[in-house]
């Protein structure tokens, strides 16, 4: 929100309803104080009385303004007349350019959860207290302006954008989305590749849940802290404890609990904090309801002191002098516990597990603090690495600091309304500035940075520089897709890529009309610029256009978006299986391609070892040429000849993964080889070699979780095994449900959600995510074969 508006926005209006909540951390929410060198007073405006400003009023209206507005501007109170019972404020810029928050008070955090734990939701309530954006709303009623209309219409964009800045204990908050669908397990990655710290939710009934734990592992592969947060404790069947040690044994993480609930389901009341050793009992259950800190109540008092003894026991381990201090019987203070808790949930020795209900707006105040408190800040954090993109045997480190040169990752691309095409980047060091140039590391192009946006929780900004820590939105950049690094052209690097997981499912798709031919080519472009686990190709046999993607809703969602957003109507064909080819032996083979027809004469002898890889390697190639056998100039053509081939393995015609190709030897010819001649043999040696390799196809295997009631149990067995699946476990659900979990080809899971539904009267529900890629039996790999052979001839 520019400054100048908001200032308008402020002195239109008169009263605020300021309900008095206490602040969690004992200590009001101050303003936030910038230095005077920072301070660059844009305007001034004296608001009228409070109705009743008791410090504790005053300090909230001033706080919501504040934090309801940008980072960028503070609104300072400046004189308090007892008498008149009035205040005045000053609305405060901080240069451009200049930090408002220390780079300390930093949180760039993601929410991940199982769908419908209560991300949204929770999501929704940490925006509402920490910028109150529709108590703002509230404030204005009747005085609504255009301004005000265009920004509540923004808002849902901004919420549901890719990053949101909220401010919370003069912290600033940058929270990151990420879905919960498992289809959408690349956006998860994404953002844990920019993020610094995480919340996992959890729903209190169903305890972890499968998705809970791909993102769990996808976590720890980021080495992201954590803390957990146990929702909908007010839920019939809500078991804290029980949830507690599903995280023990289903992600083998170690929980330190640092809340215990105050009663639960219908009577979930608050939460006990093991760090003061309080209650807090929550009055209501709507937005904003009051809280307060009291006695921990008569029964829970053992168990409040069992679990503090635990979580001081845990603490003091990584302190020696807290240690021994408490070997003698000091008890260490809530500041030593507090340090004590983040040093070790950044360094990833537990998890602090906390509880509440966002649906009942209980617990989500002190969930902020703990985000505050516990989780990271980038100057906590190793320094970025990198490597020097004209010599990529260099790391690079470049450390979250505004004077080192600007190094950032592009994490996301979205469509956008209002601007196009939107770039979010994770600033990492450095500055970036609005119009300057910089450097798209990975294609060795420039970049000019046409606008410069910071997403708030109710609001986007333009803003003229970007720092160090900082998630951005950029307009106008070309050619920059998810992934890539930006940096100081003077200064390049190229920051670790994130993985990307190649797609397991493919259809076909053909424009319906002649006009919708040219939209969908464009439509399908964009698409795949926004989201690297989605790809299309032309089939050059079948003449037909092909989408991959991740599963069956990911395409469904793309051909629903061509629709929609880009116009295209379209024939989709039936889902397929995405393949694999690769080899289950060592086997060497000598190819001579030789050609005397008149003229040039072309000659190439290469020997190549192709030997299998450990699964999830992809392709390697390596030259182990001695004595110059094969001349320098001509291994490029070896190299090329064969990574040609690999996306078109010898069975069916499918990617070839898992496989080291080992340029062994050969001879040359001094007028007639050339690196065409090469590349030429490297195709005739893959042909042969992979053959003499033993191939084999390789199938996407799914981890299927089925919920079911136990009448419909039989059946759903039943229907799995027939699907080639193969039963893991079975085990009990809250409610008399049964839960089964098996490992089923995906080639035999399409539609399965029809099927399931009929089954059992769509009374079960299911989920599944990769879980390997594993050989695909022989009938079913000569049906495929044939069938290639059937395409080809
Ligand atoms: N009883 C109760 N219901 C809740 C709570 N939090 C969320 N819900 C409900 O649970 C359902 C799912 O909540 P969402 O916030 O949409 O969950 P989500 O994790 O964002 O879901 P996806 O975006 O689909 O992954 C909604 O009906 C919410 O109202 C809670 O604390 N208690």
């Amino acid at each position: 929100m520019a400054a100048e508006s908001l200032l308008k926005m402020l002195s239109a209006s008169s009263t605020t309803s300021a309900s008095s909540l206490c602040n969690f951390n004992g200590s009001s929410r101050r303003p936030f104080l910038p230095s005077k060198s920072q301070r660059k007073p844009i305007n001034c405006r004296k608001l009228r009385s409070l109705p009743s400003p008791s410090p504790s009023s005053v300090s909230e209206f001033l706080g919501n303004l504040r934090l309801s507005s940008s980072p960028q501007l503070s609104i300072l109170p400046l004189k308090r007349r007892k008498q008149q019972n009035s205040f005045t404020v000053f609305a405060m810029a901080a240069d451009e350019g200049k930090r408002m928050f220390p780079l300390k008070d930093y949180r760039n955090i993601g929410i991940m959860a199982h769908i419908d734990a209560g991300k949204t939701t929770t999501t929704e309530r940490i925006l509402y207290y920490t910028g109150k954006n529709y108590k703002i709303g509230e404030v204005h009623e009747g005085t609504a302006t255009m301004d005000w209309m265009e920004q509540e219409q923004e808002r849902g964009i901004t919420i549901t954008s890719a990053a949101t800045t909220a401010v919370w204990n003069n912290h600033r908050i940058n929270i990151i989305d990420t879905p919960g669908h498992v289809d959408f397990t690349l956006e998860v990655e994404r953002a844990l590749r920019v993020l610094d710290g995480a919340i996992c939710l959890f729903d209190s009934v169903a305890g972890v849940e499968p998705q809970s734990e791909t993102v769990w592992r996808q976590a720890d592969k980021y080495g992201v802290p954590r803390i957990c947060f146990v929702n909908k404790m007010d839920r019939l069947g809500a078991n804290f404890f029980r949830t507690r040690d599903m995280i023990v044994t289903n992600l083998g993480a170690k929980p330190l609990v640092i809340q215990i609930p105050v009663g639960a389901e219908d009577n979930f009341q608050g939460i006990v904090d093991l760090v003061k050793m309080k209650a807090v009992i929550w009055s209501g259950e709507e937005l904003g309801a009051k809280f307060s800190c009291e006695d921990i109540p008569a029964d829970l008092k053992q168990i409040a002191k069992d679990y503090w003894a635990q979580m001081i026991e845990t603490v003091v381990e990584l302190d020696d002098d807290a240690m021994e201090k408490y070997l003698e019987g000091v008890e260490p203070d809530e500041e030593t516990i507090k340090k004590l808790i983040r040093k070790g949930t950044i360094s990833g020795n537990f998890v602090p597990v906390l509880c509440g209900s966002a649906f009942k707006n209980k617990g989500v105040q002190p969930l902020l603090d703990a985000v505050v408190d516990y989780l990271p800040s980038p100057l906590d954090l190793p320094a970025m690495k990198g490597t020097d993109p004209e010599n990529p045997e260099v790391t690079i480190e470049r450390a979250a600091d505004d004077d080192e040169p600007f190094a950032g990752l592009a994490f996301k691309i979205m469509s956008d309304t209002f601007v196009g095409s939107l770039t979010f980047v994770r600033v990492y060091a450095g500055k970036l500035a609005a119009g300057s140039y910089v450097l798209n590391a990975n294609k060795g192009k420039k970049e000019r940075i046409g606008r410069l946006l910071e997403m708030h929780a109710n609001s986007r900004e333009d803003v003229k520089v970007a720092l160090a820590g900082d998630i951005v939105a950029l307009a106008g950049l070309k050619d920059t897709i998810t992934g890539e690094t930006l940096c100081d052209p003077d200064s390049p690097i190229v920051l670790e890529r994130m993985d990307f997981p190649d797609p397991v499912i493919k259809v076909a798709i053909e424009p319906k009309t002649k006009a919708d031919v040219d939209k969908m080519a464009n439509g399908l472009i964009k698409l795949a610029q926004e989201d690297p686990s989605f790809h299309f190709s032309r089939d050059e046999e079948t003449n037909q256009t092909v989408i991959e993607g991740m599963g069956e809703l990911h395409l469904e969602i793309i051909v629903d978006r061509l629709k929609r957003e880009f116009k295209v109507e379209a024939n989709v064909g039936a889902p397929q299986v995405n393949y694999r080819e690769s080899i289950s032996k060592v086997a060497a083979t000598r190819y001579v391609h030789k050609k005397q027809s008149g003229g040039a004469g072309q000659f190439a002898d290469i020997t190549v070892r192709f030997e299998p890889l450990e699964p999830g390697s992809g392709y390697e190639f390596a030259s182990e040429i001695k004595g110059g056998a094969v001349p320098k100039e001509y291994i490029p053509g070896v190299m090329k000849g064969l990574e040609e081939c690999m996306s078109n393995g010898v069975l069916a015609g499918f990617p070839v993964v898992d496989v080291r190709a080992a340029l062994v030897d050969g001879s040359y010819h001094d007028v007639d080889s050339s690196v065409l001649a090469f590349q030429l043999a490297a195709r005739g040696a893959f042909r042969e070699g992979m053959r003499k390799a033993g191939p084999r196809m390789l199938e996407p295997i799914m981890k299927v979780e089925v919920v079911t009631p136990e009448e419909h149990l039989g059946d759903v067995i039943g229907d799995l095994n027939s699907r080639r699946g193969q039963i893991n476990t079975f085990g009990d659900k809250p409610g008399g449900l049964k839960v089964v979990d098996a490992l089923v080809p995906l080639a035999e899971m399409f539609q399965y959600v029809s099927t399931l539904r009929g089954m059992t009267k769509g009374r079960a529900s299911y989920t599944m995510q990769l879980a390997k890629f594993d050989v695909v039996p022989q009938h079913i790999q000569n049906q495929l074969s044939a069938k290639e052979e059937a395409v080809t001839a």
